[in-house]
């Protein structure tokens, strides 16, 4: 029997983070209560963060991910626009423009229903628009918009994840489907995909279900977990 959730020991969470008990068999289907209690709580503790906290946090993940030799062999690299108090990884992506080897980009939905995402080339200063979250986006053409397979390294945004690098996400799919081609492989190079977040939003453990793709790390404002298995 699986739960999407272990019972939890609150351990290393803070208490506004602690997940709860959940009483299922299985993996949780995104639409019970307390899948979006759980939803719902971090993304409560993550808008908690002052403006100082979240400049920090910004600063200290520079600081993290910019020595990791993912981050600094990469010359394609994907970010995220941050919303809702996420972890903001555009010093990050600004320190890659800087270094001259690197082209970075952004998340855009694909239109139409398949809940997908493109990664369109994005350069600090370029204009944006808004998608239906409300959420900045290049705007885009056909340039600029290489395969998720092309890239080297994907920061991928979350809500909730636990240091197997498990990850809970807004509940659209959209990273899974868009990166779903990972779950053929066995191995693959690239593109690695490095989940970004506070350490408040870590959890003691999350069951993943069978549609995730995996995450290689996940990179917070104090140290980088790795996946082992
Ligand atoms: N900064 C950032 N950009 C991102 C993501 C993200 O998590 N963070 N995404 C990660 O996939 C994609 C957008 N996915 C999203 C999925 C759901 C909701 C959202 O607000 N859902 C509402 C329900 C509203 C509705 O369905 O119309 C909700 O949860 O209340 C937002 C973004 C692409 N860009
Ligand atoms: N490869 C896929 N093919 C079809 N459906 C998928 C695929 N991946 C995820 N889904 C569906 O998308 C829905 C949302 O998945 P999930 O809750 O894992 O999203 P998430 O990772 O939290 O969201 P996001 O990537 O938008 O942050 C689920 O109902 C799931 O069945």
């Amino acid at each position: 029997m699986q739960s999407p959730l272990a019972p939890t020991t609150a351990l290393g969470t803070s208490a506004v983070c602690a997940d709860p008990e959940v009483p299922w068999g299985r993996h949780a289907p995104n639409g019970c209560p307390a899948l979006r209690g759980l939803r719902r709580r971090l993304r409560a503790a993550r808008r908690l963060l002052s403006r100082n906290d979240q400049r920090r946090h910004a600063a200290a993940l520079t600081r993290v991910l910019g020595r990791e030799p993912a981050f600094r062999c990469a010359r394609r690299i994907a970010a995220f626009w941050p919303a809702n108090g996420e972890l903001d990884p555009r010093p990050l992506l600004a320190a890659a423009a800087r270094r001259g080897t690197a082209s970075t980009f952004l998340p855009v939905l694909r239109p139409g229903r398949q809940r997908r995402l493109w990664f369109v080339r994005y350069a600090p200063g370029d204009a944006l628009t808004t998608n239906r979250f409300g959420i900045p986006e290049p705007r885009h053409g056909r340039q600029g918009r290489p395969p998720a397979w092309a890239l080297d390294l994907i920061l991928v945004p979350l809500v909730g994840f636990d240091m197997d690098c498990n990850r809970l996400g807004m509940g659209g799919g959209y990273y899974d489907r868009t990166l779903a081609f990972l779950r053929q492989r066995r191995h693959w190079l690239r593109p690695r995909l490095i989940g970004i977040a506070h350490e408040c939003q870590r959890v003691t453990r999350l069951v993943p279900r069978p549609w995730d793709v995996p995450l290689d790390a996940v990179a917070t404002e104090s140290r980088i977990y790795r996946r082992t298995r």
